[in-house]
């Protein structure tokens, strides 16, 4: 393949530098300047006559943290490549540790947030947990007290015979196996990764191992690191990496080419850069950003609904509703601007996530389900399935665990086998587990249309529609239900399309249902141009759009990474950013930026800042602007 890139000085010596085994280049570079697309260009290089590398696709291994930047990163590769992107793995660190312990154990589940409240309920935890963290660190109280060690004996033995992991166990699972790698990760020359700035310690512990004896190349920009949290650091990070590679090649990237220099200027005020690091390529748009204080969340919630309004029709329909998000550090803030807008109808509405809406909705329990149909001798999804039929309690599946355990069969074979006597005790449980077997054997895995029905019986049968309480229905429910059974459906089919032989539909569906080569872009991005984003901060990472505002609602006397966050914010503009403020919140750390500082006014649009904005949109000339801004400028006196 010959290859014809477009690029900097600066993103050339980062595509072409040296990848032989046991390298590092570290790409570091601000937001913008062109970090994804140059790591795929090096990719598109790499794989070019033009490297003489004689590397093929599957040679490679692209990394990230989110599926929102694996999703990026597919698209930029096929972009620049063609269908050859669909050979390269590119995957989340949590995917490619769940393909390492695959290969090993073919008896494993992951146990996600809702499986661990559920395990809780189903062991009489007696202490309900919101959270992975809050469910872990009960059982590590459980370890310390003799009362709850009882507990913790019975969930080890009710998955006894199934191995059970966390979402992080199973980062910690696959570097311990990757001291005896499985043969695909052997083939693997050469690892790419980016986002580095987010990688918190165990992701890190994976970056060591896989890179080890292989080019790696890394791409980040600790400005916007926003996982410290999580215990990120960048700089401890690359302090690891030093030890092995003392001389590594560095390239700074330090044009910017999404935001003007006024929103660049501003975000780096944030972070207290007085000498930025990186400048703008754009020309001054002239529309420094706005900074505007409100008395309360009411009144700017009606404020940001009045000026999309007004920034849609006094440019003639030129700004569309999908060139605008809203961004807040948290889902609340984000919900309550995206209700008021919602009340008043005009606009539809995208919220950004990371994962497609069904899985949001109670609609995720089908996964269950599906877990069941594809293998029913692991314990969780069985038992899940199960807990939901009216007429079995916890007493009797606990009853079934411990008989399954004695008899050191999983639970669906102790049921289903007529060999194993059963007690009256467990109730109509075998007869369920029969059902679930017939299921199992009328269903053609390969049937997209047979899959959805059998999961919607199963529903029916075990219990699910009365979870969802389906007789108390408004119309906009059964509205969103049927959009999501729609998703699924599509999804199915895809994997129809693209599974490889030795895969079901069902089982494909069931390792890929949140991966974006089954799931389309429209439920990562909106594509409808009347739909107006929303968004926290941290989905909308990596992502850009011509006007942003970011919503008050914080305490502004911020710590680093509270800035850091605002940072990523406000770099998510190209044009046009507001940031808004409550005027009894201290904004702390803006004093040097461009003047004015906040008003309480709404912008006064003019028909010339019109123009600038249109213009720095790249948008065409209007014919009516003139007037209309005018007009509009006076009402607003
Ligand atoms: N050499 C270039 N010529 C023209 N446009 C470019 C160039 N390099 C990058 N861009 C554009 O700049 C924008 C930002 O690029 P990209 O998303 O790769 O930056 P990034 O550094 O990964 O951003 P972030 O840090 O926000 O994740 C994109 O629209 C991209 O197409």
């Amino acid at each position: 393949m010959d290859l014809e890139i477009k690029c900097t000085e600066q993103q050339y010596t980062a595509i072409t530098s040296d990848f032989s085994p046991d390298t590092l280049l570290g790409i570091k570079a601000g937001p913008g300047s062109g970090k994804t697309r140059t790591i795929a260009s090096r990719i598109a290089y790499l794989l070019s006559t033009q490297s003489q590398s004689g590397m093929r696709p599957d040679d490679l291994l692209v990394l990230s943290l989110t599926n929102r930047s694996v999703n990026d990163l597919r698209a930029r590769l096929r972009a620049v490549l063609g269908p050859m992107a669909c050979q390269i793995p590119v995957m989340t660190f949590h995917s490619f540790a769940g393909k390492v312990v695959g290969s090993k154990y073919t008896d494993w589940n992951i146990l996600d947030d809702d499986d661990l409240r559920r395990l809780a309920r189903l062991v009489d935890m007696g202490r309900s947990a919101s959270s992975m963290a809050e469910l872990r660190s009960h059982l590590r109280d459980a370890r310390r007290s003799t009362s709850d060690v009882a507990v913790v004996a019975r969930i080890v033995e009710m998955f006894g015979s199934t191995r059970v992991f966390t979402h992080d166990d199973v980062l910690e699972e696959c570097s311990s196996l990757l001291h005896s790698p499985p043969k695909f990760v052997d083939n693997y020359k050469v690892v790419f990764v980016d986002e580095f700035q987010d990688v918190y310690p165990a992701v890190m512990n994976l970056v060591l191992q896989i890179s080890k004896g292989r080019h790696l190349t890394l791409a980040g920009d600790s400005d916007q690191s926003i996982y410290g949290f999580l215990g990120a650091s960048f700089r401890h990070n690359w302090e690891r990496l030093m030890e092995r590679h003392p001389k590594p090649n560095i390239v700074h990237l330090n044009q910017s080419f999404r935001s003007t220099p006024e929103v660049l200027q501003f975000a780096n005020a944030v972070l207290g850069h007085s000498t930025p690091v990186h400048h703008s390529v754009k020309p001054p748009c002239g529309l420094p950003p706005l900074r505007l204080s409100f008395t309360s969340p009411a009144e700017e919630r009606e404020f940001i609904y009045d000026e999309v309004t007004r920034l849609v029709d006094i440019s003639e329909g030129a700004i569309k509703p999908s060139d605008i998000a809203i961004l807040s550090y948290t889902n609340r803030e984000v919900d309550s601007v995206l209700n008021y807008f919602s009340e008043r109808g005009r606009f539809g509405l995208c919220k950004l996530n990371s994962n497609p809406r069904w899985l949001q909705s109670p609609l995720s329990f089908f996964m269950q389900y599906v877990r069941v149909l594809v293998d029913p001798r692991v314990n969780f999804p069985l038992l899940c399935s199960l807990s939901t039929v009216p007429s079995i309690g916890e007493a009797t599946l606990r009853k079934a665990i411990s008989l399954a355990t004695e008899h050191d069969v999983p639970v669906y074979e102790y049921l289903h086998d007529s060999g194993y006597e059963k007690p009256k005790k467990l109730g109509m449980l075998p007869h369920y587990v029969k059902y679930i077997a017939k299921c199992r054997s009328e269903l053609n895995q390969n049937d997209p249309d047979q899959i959805l029905v059998t999961l919607l019986r199963m529903g029916k049968e075990l219990g699910f529609d009365k979870v969802l309480g389906a007789e108390a229905f408004t119309k906009d429910q059964l509205l969103e239900y049927r959009l999501h059974f729609d998703t699924i459906y599509s999804t199915l089919q895809r994997a129809k399309a693209q599974k490889p032989p030795e895969h079901t539909v069902l089982s494909y569906f069931m390792e890929n249902y949140n991966n974006d080569t089954l799931v389309t872009s429209s439920s990562i991005k909106t594509s409808n141009d009347n739909e107006v984003n929303f968004s926290t901060i941290h989905t909308a990472k990596g992502l850009e759009f011509p006007i942003v505002f970011i919503l008050s609602g914080n305490n502004y006397r911020f710590n680093d990474t509270q800035r850091r966050v605002l940072y990523v914010g406000m770099t998510r503009a190209s044009s046009l950013l507001y940031f808004n403020k409550l005027s009894n919140q201290f904004v702390d750390g803006l004093d040097h930026a461009p003047k004015p500082l906040f008003s309480t006014r709404a912008p006064n649009w003019t028909s010339e800042s019109v123009s600038r904005l249109l213009t720095d949109l790249g948008r065409r000339p209007l014919t009516k602007v003139h007037q209309l801004a005018s007009k509009l400028a006076h009402a607003a006196l």
